[in-house]
């Protein structure tokens, strides 16, 4: 319960994504280009490479219900099956998998509308490529971000989209880590099962609003990494406010302590941080609560 699964420290760079336009070669090209920019270090106080880089939601089309359907792809990925790149009919795919071969990093690629066309529905889809280009896992949003706060937004995904049915852990070089898409930050289960899992971070790309985004963005994910002593990592594509949808930007990480130890404003950049399984472990001995849950009291809320 809680042992973190081979984990060593590792950089992470966040990709905060600007420059999306309503076309989609553009669009990977462009993150392509960021990918490579990242992966060589550049701006980051030492110039050290990372280990891993995050590219944020949704970063190849609009963020319109609208929309999803007109540039949704079909991956075809089958959970422990191996995946052919080379015959995937994904341009997303082939993009990402380059790039990932190309740095020799693991890259969790942000998300892309994903057509099931055995099922006949559309997901909300983040990919994980290890250093090799080999997808090894796919995250299908679980929790459809449906609000309505009159006068300020109204946003119903389920309009055009489906949750997916499956949690997401990925074993990676630097050890396990757990994959949640935006609006997952808001249902505590998925960080604390990933946390109880051996996760030592839960990573999620993101696209908060100009409503949501400074009520909640930072506090939910001290929440998370405070509530199971995991490093949790937000990546949010940078503010356009020609385009239909205003994100709200300041991609950040969040050590176990809840410290914020990297973050940014709403503009195009790359945010890095150090992420350390041996600052895990010594949080957890100082404030014991991953080790003092008490599910002989409280069991399953669910059927509360
Ligand atoms: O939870 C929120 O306030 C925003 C969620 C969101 O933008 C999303 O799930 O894409």
């Amino acid at each position: 319960m809680s042992t973190l699964i081979n984990a060593r420290p590792f950089r992470l760079a966040l990709v905060q994504l600007g420059n999306l336009t309503a076309v989609k070669e553009h669009n990977l090209q462009h993150a392509r280009k960021m990918v490579l920019e990242a992966a060589s270090g550049k701006g980051s106080a030492d110039s050290k490479k990372p280990n891993m880089i995050v590219l944020p939601e949704c970063f190849n089309s609009p963020y319109d219900v609208q929309q999803f359907s007109q540039y949704a792809e079909t991956i075809g990925y089958v959970p422990g099956e191996a995946y052919n790149v080379e015959k995937s009919e994904s341009v997303s795919v082939k993009m990402l998998s380059g790039v990932a071969k190309e740095t020799g990093l693991w890259l969790i690629g942000g998300s892309i509308p994903e057509r099931d066309p055995k099922e006949g529905k559309i997901y909300n889809t983040s990919m994980v490529y290890n250093p090799q280009g080999d997808l090894v896992a796919i995250h299908r949003k679980v929790h459809l971000f449906d609000i309505e706060i009159p006068g300020k937004i109204r946003f119903k995904e389920s309009e055009t989209l489906s949750g997916g049915s499956s949690l997401t852990e990925v074993d990676t070089d630097f050890g396990r880590v757990g994959l949640g898409i935006c609006y997952d930050v808001r249902f505590p289960e998925m960080a604390m099962h990933a946390a109880r899992k051996g996760c030592i971070a839960m990573i999620y790309p993101g696209a908060f609003n100009l409503t949501t985004g400074p009520l909640h963005w930072e506090l939910l994910q001290r929440a998370r990494a405070v509530d199971n002593h995991i490093y949790v990592a937000m990546c949010s594509p940078a503010r356009d406010m020609t385009a239909g949808y205003h994100a709200w930007g300041h991609s950040s990480v969040v050590d176990p302590s809840g410290a914020v130890i990297g973050t940014t404003d709403e503009k195009e950049s790359i945010v890095y941080a150090d992420l350390d399984p041996e600052f895990v472990r010594a949080t957890r001995a100082g404030i014991p609560v991953t080790a003092q849950r008490r599910f002989d009291v409280y069991r399953d809320v669910s059927e509360d």
